[in-house]
């Protein structure tokens, strides 16, 4: 990017991590986006366009901005500052991936405005490293359903794009941070259950790859890795999951650290579940997502598209 008057756009899906078993290694992409407007400009800037993005900093202490200083410091570059605007439809500390969201705007960012021309392997790595696991940040990046295995000297990720399922996230009205989710775990398990943790990873994985929607929803009950252990932080997961089976879905899940809860269900089934959780659980947000098998996305906005976002300051 090089002329001031040039405007880009980075959009990126919200994600759903784990579906049960796959702790840490598998994830969802889904239809709610960050998105942040931006130009070069004479110094940072960071401009709340939604009510949850104005609790965070203005200037470049804002965390998408230090995330792409310091991608762009990993190859030696430093960063034109640009005015950004910022707006999102995905809810803090809900489970649904903001955290990794920003940090893959954040990569963009980067590469956009340093012509760092990252592959998206290498933002994948990027996003893996900073957010520790390569669920949330693998599904921002590719979109669809990845699968993958992040360690300190490598991310493997691949991605698959999901249809022929809905799926449904009750969304609490309060806040869980993923650091307080993880406290809970354990620090080991038993050989055992960490096998059939595993077979019941790769038993959902197949089911997903096979469109056995009903036993990926028997899989998604079988987690041995992290749901016991979080139980006392999201009480309305069981009793979520008892309504919504009853009702004939194919399965519940916690939706990442929680404490949102993802339900799958087919298309005949998503209207009765929809009903019966938005009366059982008024204070709760009850919302069909779409799944997003496209990913994270930048683009240069033409003359006319400048035109009509009307936010812009002169
Ligand atoms: N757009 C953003 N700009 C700056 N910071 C953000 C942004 N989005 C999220 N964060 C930071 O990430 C925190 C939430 O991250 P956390 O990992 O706890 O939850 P999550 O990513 O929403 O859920 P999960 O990881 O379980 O899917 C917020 O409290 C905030 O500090
Ligand atoms: N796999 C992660 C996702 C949330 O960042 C967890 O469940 O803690």
């Amino acid at each position: 990017m090089s002329a001031d008057s040039e405007m880009f756009l980075i959009r990126v899906p919200a994600s759903t991590a784990n579906l049960g078993p796959g702790f840490d290694s598998i994830g969802l992409a889904l239809g709610l986006y960050l998105e942040v407007h931006g130009s070069l400009s004479d110094h940072w800037e960071v401009i709340p366009l939604s009510e949850e993005m104005s609790v965070f900093p203005g200037d470049d202490s804002n965390y998408i901005v230090q995330i792409a200083k310091k991608t762009a410091a990993s190859y030696g570059k430093e960063l034109s500052p640009c005015r950004l605007y910022v707006s999102s439809e995905i809810p803090l500390a809900r489970g649904l991936g903001s955290s990794a969201s920003a940090i893959v705007a954040g990569i963009e960012l980067a590469n956009l405005v340093g012509e760092l021309h990252l592959s998206d392997e290498e933002k994948n790595r990027h996003a893996s490293l900073f957010e520790g696991h390569p669920d949330n940040a693998g599904a921002s990046v590719y979109g669809g359903l990845v699968v993958g295995l992040h360690t300190e000297e490598r991310t493997d990720v691949l991605s698959f794009p999901i249809e022929g399922v809905k799926v449904i996230a009750v969304i609490p009205n309060f806040e869980l941070l993923t650091e307080d989710s993880r406290n809970v775990l354990p620090n080991s398990l038993p050989y055992k259950e960490a096998i059939n943790g595993s077979a019941a990873a790769n038993v959902l994985l197949a089911g997903i790859l096979s469109n056995d929607w009903n036993l990926v929803g028997k899989m998604m009950q079988n987690d041995r890795f992290h749901q016991p252990y979080r139980a006392g932080l999201v009480p309305h997961l069981a009793q979520i999951e008892e309504v919504v089976l009853n009702e004939g879905a194919y399965g519940t899940a916690l939706s990442g650290a929680g404490p949102t809860v993802l339900c799958l269900v087919s298309a005949e089934k998503a209207g009765s579940v929809i009903s019966s959780l938005t009366e059982i659980f008024p204070d709760f947000q009850v919302k069909e997502l779409q799944i997003d098998n496209d990913g994270s996305h930048t683009a240069i906005l033409s003359e006319e598209e400048k035109k009509e976002l009307n936010f812009i300051k002169s």
